[in-house]
């Protein structure tokens, strides 16, 4: 349609778009456009604008001329008034499908290269500085080839003229290359980069340049090895199951409080959280991720931890964010003005001494606070509003009140089996040492286990020679994977020195003792990071820094000092341990408090020797309070876990020469007594059960911990009498962050059980290999919970294989897994050789018509099963088909879920045949399900011979409401 006729026809709606406000703004605004294009001339305006005449009779005015002047002009109104109109006033609706119309049409072909004509002047502006991207796009799309690009940015050229002549070859391009350069203004102003606008100076783009520079030469040497972790919605996140990319975390995907600018990474020791923000930074530094973001600040609350000066929002960006610039006043107004524009991440939480609050607020950027104040402002949006922030932090630090304030909550979950592969290839640049390792873990499954936390996973491939050559001792434990890179370390220093020494622990055991010192003071006080005073008290000279434990502190300040950390803050915690292990003149109560985790830094710490000389002032009580005291307390209990294992039976030789075996007797019994002791007061918690029902122990966290404690010793004395006093008929594991190196714990643990338990699991990362690891303790479980946990077909064909075996393993629940139709023959086998199996709840996979074809063979052959859910697949007709027929005359079956598996109004039909002569089935489940009127009168009529069914649910079927109220008055055993 002809723009003048769109005019004739919208001409009411023009009319009340243009004047149902009152103003005469929008009117004015489209003459000025007209008048600056020519349009209109000076005598038109003014006989437009007659004051004494009404608003519509001014628009009418307006109406007629444009319409008398011809197609142009009207195309120019229209465009003026979209531009001018709000979206919401209806302009959309005045032309409904003016564009996409006409161009099927063909009768809006000019309508980009009569844009890029009358917006001429204002192109070449915006050209300006896109001309490099505005050529790429055309390149890509084929309408420019490299001659043109090279003619256009000839250097002789200003940049108007190469926009100017940027334009004209487009012209000679046609309608389509017209539209792409439109797209890509149009797209850039969209995302909120109008240059024009943002890029205020050249000093912003200085300081991004700087930004950007320091970033990546600080995360430079990652950059071979990165390997994507696995990433997880929290579980307050509706779509919990999606997994995510990097960029996703800053994305709007997942968002549960839109009102927030944070979103918290959250993941355990070693998971890789620091590793993820590094890789963030590096990918922004180099354009090639989160380019919305103009400027990015990383922080690191392990650094602005020792910041003991009260700083504004200005100082800490400035002082702790970069070098300082001349031009601070001017970016930081830029930052204040776009927001949107800029990123914020705070790496580890969890190491603040303060717990989150949102108690004191500030809200001016440039007032002083103390460091942990202002984080908690910005993270809670009461200063810098409208900044994205992301921060990291270990589980324990993060409470209900953080919570609160969160946009969303992603976990990171490790590597995954795949991530382990391409973590080593990436690591060894020879193949072949990259495929000995892999076989190597491939025939150590707990090995394997422990290598999906990335921290581990990196030890174990730095340590490649000693793992080749360990044969049949190869780790097991994370104490033995710790000894081994301590090992690796000092031997490479060994074998740079002179040969014919004695042991490696006790030709270094002075290093270690000084290292351990430092590292011990450090974890009591949760002081993560050393100045050179530290070091020279602890007596840690130039040669044991040379040992490679300890790294220099990077930091992005413009502090000179130089300041050093512990590799990764476990590596911390094992030399803690080991100072614990090995000095002499520890105090006895060390290893008690460090059990009960009564807090050792409030009592005055009569650890005699080296009291005196404790370089850190303590802390008063308070000022570890809530989470904050969760995740200092989570430092001391790996370090008691390291504990365990260095004291173990198996690794006590090492320690022949280091220290007197009495001493090092008494620390075991220590050990022994405090996971005795701790175990026990775990199960006197466990409340009696109420009559009728289990006695069921809904384990702590710290359970979890002792459990390991207790595998690192690796004797199964202790692990047996442990578990001598436990009687639970169910424990639940819910959401406590197992992975596989916390299968092999529990499987080592639980397997001593006396008599067998249902084994709840729900909500972990337990994968294939936690699932193989469990396996020693399948024959205690009789019930298996394992909802939610990236379980494949070949995890469940290991675990079926030895569940078949296990007499009392009667149950097993697999919701929201990843299974297949490839899992259900071997379902199949185990309904016909167990004729005690009574549950089998497989909602939400990946199954379907073939799948339930294959389960059915096993159904018929089996006459005990009572629970059967396989909600949420996609079994279909032929699939209900399948099952009705496998469970004809079943004596057992008294509750069946086929929810969401559209299996229509002919499974419908098939499954009334079932029911006419089933008597043992109570409930079926067929919500969802695309039944018609048809395939519930055949329900009706099966019910009419069958007196046990309680109830069939038919929600959300093919019913109009009539029908419903029809037959439930005919049915009442049918709910709707
Ligand atoms: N995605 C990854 N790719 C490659 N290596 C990784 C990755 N994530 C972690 N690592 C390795 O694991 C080590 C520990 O990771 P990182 O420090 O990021 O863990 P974290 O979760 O921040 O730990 P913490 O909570 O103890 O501070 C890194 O130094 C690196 O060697």
């Amino acid at each position: 349609m002809l723009a003048q006729e769109l005019i004739l026809k919208h001409r009411s709606e023009m009319l009340h778009a243009l004047c149902s406000s009152g103003s005469s703004e929008c009117m004015e605004q489209i003459m000025d456009i007209l008048l600056a294009q020519g349009e209109l001339i000076w005598e038109d305006y003014q006989n437009i604008r007659i004051s004494s005449r009404t608003l519509y009779a001014n628009a009418r005015q307006l109406l007629d001329l444009v319409f008398a002047k011809g197609v142009y002009t009207c195309g120019v109104f229209l465009d003026a008034l979209k531009q001018v109109l709000p979206e919401e006033q209806g302009v959309s609706l005045l032309f409904p499908q003016s564009c996409s119309d006409q161009e099927e049409k063909g009768e809006c072909q000019n309508s980009s290269l009569q844009t890029l004509r009358t917006q001429r002047p204002s192109l070449v502006s915006q050209l300006h500085d896109c001309i490099d991207g505005v050529l790429e796009a055309l390149l890509i799309s084929g309408h420019f080839t490299s001659a043109d690009c090279d003619e256009v940015c000839l250097p002789i050229r200003t940049p108007s003229q190469k926009a100017r002549c940027l334009l004209d070859h487009v012209v000679s391009k046609g309608e389509s290359a017209a539209k792409i350069v439109l797209q890509y203004i149009q797209h850039r102003q969209e995302s909120g980069l109008q240059y024009e606008k943002l890029y205020p100076s050249k000093e912003i783009l200085q300081y991004q340049k700087k930004l950007s520079s320091s970033v990546s030469a600080h995360h430079m040497s990652l950059d071979d090895i990165y390997t994507e972790g696995q990433l997880e919605l929290g579980q307050d996140c509706p779509d919990v199951h999606r997994t995510l990319g990097l960029e996703d975390i800053v994305s709007m995907a997942g968002t549960v409080n839109a009102e927030a600018d944070t979103v918290l990474v959250s993941g355990e020791a070693g998971c890789g959280k620091s590793t993820l923000l590094q890789r963030l930074h590096l990918l922004w530094a180099r354009g090639t991720a989160l380019q919305d973001f103009l400027l990015l600040f990383p922080f690191s609350c392990r650094r602005l931890s020792s910041e003991h000066r009260e700083l504004s929002v200005q100082e800490l960006l400035f002082q702790h964010g970069c070098w300082p610039n001349r031009e601070q006043g001017e970016i930081f107004q830029f930052i204040l003005d776009h927001p949107h524009l800029i990123l914020f991440t705070f790496d580890g939480l969890d190491e603040l001494k303060q717990s989150f609050s949102d108690e004191q607020r500030l809200c001016c950027p440039t007032q002083p606070a103390p460091v942990h104040i202002l984080l908690f402002n910005i993270i809670q949006g009461a200063l810098m509003k409208g900044v994205r922030k992301v921060i990291t932090s270990r589980p324990e630090a993060v409470g209900p009140v953080l919570k609160k304030h969160l946009s969303k909550e992603v976990l990171l979950k490790g590597f995954s089996p795949s991530g382990v592969k391409c973590f080593i290839r990436k690591h060894h640049s020879d193949p072949t040492v990259a495929a000995k390792v892999l076989e190597s873990l491939q025939s150590n499954n707990t090995l394997l286990g422990l290598c999906h936390s990335p921290v581990l996973c990196w030890i174990v491939s730095c340590c490649h020679k000693e793992l080749l050559n360990c044969g049949e001792g190869s780790p097991q434990t994370i104490t033995d994977v710790y000894l081994m890179i301590l090992e690796h370390f000092l031997q490479h220093q060994r074998s740079l020195e002179s040969v014919g020494r004695t042991g490696w622990p006790q030709d270094y055991l002075e290093t270690v003792l000084h290292l351990g010192q430092l590292a011990f003071e450090g974890i009591v006080t949760t002081c993560y990071i050393f100045s050179g005073t530290d070091l020279e008290t602890c007596a840690v000279t130039e040669k044991d820094i040379c040992l490679g434990f300890l790294i220099q502190s990077k930091d992005m300040s413009s502090t000179n000092m130089m300041r050093y950390e512990f590799l990764h803050v476990t590596m911390q915690c094992f030399f803690a341990a080991l100072f614990i292990v090995l000095s002499n003149n520890m105090d006895r109560s060390t290893i008690p408090k460090l059990f009960e985790l009564k807090d050792m830094r409030k009592t005055d710490h009569s650890i005699s020797c080296f009291t005196a000389c404790l370089p850190f002032t303590y802390q008063p009580e308070c000022a570890f309070d809530g989470e904050a005291r969760a995740a200092a307390t989570k430092n001391l209990q790996i370090t008691a876990t390291f504990v365990s294992g260095l004291l173990s039976l198996r690794h006590q030789n090492l320690w022949l020469h280091c220290c007197p075996r009495a001493v090092r007797a008494r620390k075991v019994r220590q050990v022994e007594r405090c996971l005795s002791k701790g175990m026990q007061k775990h199960f006197k918690s466990i409340p009696q059960p109420v009559e009728g029902e289990k006695k069921s122990m809904h384990a702590m966290p710290a359970f979890v911990w002792l459990i390991k404690c207790i595998y690192e010793m690796q004797e199964s004395r202790i692990a047996k009498d442990a578990m001598s006093k436990l009687e639970v008929d169910h424990l639940k594991l819910t959401y406590c962050n197992i992975g596989p190196m916390e299968c092999t714990a529990l499987a080592y643990v639980l397997q001593h059980l006396k008599s067998p338990i249902g084994l709840q699991l729900d909500n972990n990362s337990i994968g294939d290999v936690g699932v193989e690891q469990l396996l020693p303790c399948m024959h205690v479980c009789n019930s298996l919970y394992l909802r939610n946990n990236n379980i494949t077909d070949e995890g469940l064909r290991k675990l079926i294989a030895t569940g078949i075996q296990c007499d009392s393993f009667q149950k097993i629940a697999l919701f929201n897994n990843k299974l297949t139709d490839a899992c259900t023959q071997h379902f199949a086998h185990l309904l016909k050789n167990k004729q005690d199996f009574l549950s089998l709840r497989l909602g939400n996979n990946n199954i379907t018509a073939e799948g339930a074809m294959q389960l059915a063979e096993g159904l018929r052959a089996n006459n005990s099963l009572r629970f059967l859910g396989l909600w949420g697949n996609n079994i279909g007709d032929a699939g209900a088909e399948a099952l009705a027929w496998a469970l004809e005359g079943s004596e057992s079956l008294v509750w069946l879920s086929l929810v969401g598996n559209g299996i229509g109004t002919a499974g419908a039909c098939a499954l009334a045949n079932f029911i006419k002569n089933c008597a043992s089935l109570e409930e079926l489940w067929l919500t969802e399900n695309n039944i018609n009127r048809t395939g519930v009168e055949c329900l009706i009529q099966a019910l009419e011979h069958n007196i046990h069914v309680k109830s069939i649910w038919l929600r959300k079927n093919d019913l109009s409401v009539e029908e419903v109220e029809e037959m439930t008055q005919r049915e009442s055993r049918l709910i709707f």
